[in-house]
């Protein structure tokens, strides 16, 4: 089975007391790439491009008497969205209500609050609504989407910190109705950069590529380069890039 990863632009936190309505509000685009999920009989193990373990979300989800397989061209805690792919994969092959249970268990980790829903309806996804029963805008788009992962940010450490919080919410919510206004792709990443710059989560060294890149913009909740183009602009784009992953958003 295939998750695809979901790149968040910019998000606010919405905590409730019922987990199902805690998530995030905000926009995102999922990918082509992104993580295939195998299941065999074992013993509760979780290999991730071969290298052992251990996703809380996906520990969760996964049944004692199997062993999970997961291979992706993307590393974990890069805001790709990974831990929700998986979990995602996972519940899929083991429950109906797989949505909810995969929702359900990325908030409990602290690992994810919207991506799940992201990557259930795929495309531009603009999350209107916190949580479960989901409300989105789902815009679909002919572009590419280039990677280029930098380094690691676990989300928990970010969406757990009170201070980030109350900045996150002020310029997400803020960004959300400047994208409401003007639903496009370009917008979209207008006001990503804008929300890495002002949140104060921005790289120093993403922010200078993305001065030479137009469209470009962090990953959230990463330390993650990334930029939307046409396919005549992708060679120009990676001859500047450390490692560039070439994908394309997938609807
Ligand atoms: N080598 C590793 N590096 C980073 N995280 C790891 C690693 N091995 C296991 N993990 C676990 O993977 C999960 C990563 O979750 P996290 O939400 O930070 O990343 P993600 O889902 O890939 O990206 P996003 O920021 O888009 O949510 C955590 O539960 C973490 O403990
Ligand atoms: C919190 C988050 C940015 C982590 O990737 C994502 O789950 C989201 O957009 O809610």
């Amino acid at each position: 089975m295939f998750v695809p990863a979901h790149i968040t632009g910019f998000f606010s936190i919405h905590i409730d007391r019922e987990v199902l309505k805690t998530g995030s509000k905000g926009a995102g685009i999922t990918l082509n790439r992104g993580v295939k999920i195998e299941v065999k009989e074992g013993r509760g193990r979780i290999y991730y491009n071969n290298k052992k373990v251990d996703i809380c979300p996906v520990k969760k989800l996964l049944p004692e008497n199997f062993d999970l397989f997961l291979t992706s061209p993307f590393p974990l805690a890069s805001g790709l969205g990974m831990s929700g792919a998986s979990a995602l994969g996972v519940a899929k092959l083991f429950y109906n209500n797989f949505l909810e249970k995969a929702h359900t268990s990325e908030v409990l980790c602290g690992t994810g609050l919207g991506d799940v829903i992201a990557q259930y309806v795929k495309g531009f996804v603009i999350r209107l609504k916190p949580g479960l029963p989901f409300k989105v805008l789902k815009i679909n788009v002919d572009k590419y989407v280039v990677v280029d992962v930098l380094g690691k940010m676990e989300t928990r450490e970010i969406i757990k910190d009170n201070i980030k919080k109350e900045r996150i919410n002020r310029v997400g919510e803020r960004c959300l109705n400047e994208l409401l206004k003007k639903p496009t792709i370009e917008n979209f990443m207008k006001l990503s950069y804008r929300f890495a710059l002002e949140t104060g989560l921005m790289d120093d060294e993403i922010k200078e590529m993305c001065k030479t890149v137009k469209n470009s913009s962090q990953s959230m909740l990463g330390k993650t380069f990334f930029c939307v183009v046409d396919r005549d602009e992708i060679k120009e784009v990676c001859s500047i890039l450390n490692d560039p992953i070439i994908c394309k958003v997938i609807n």
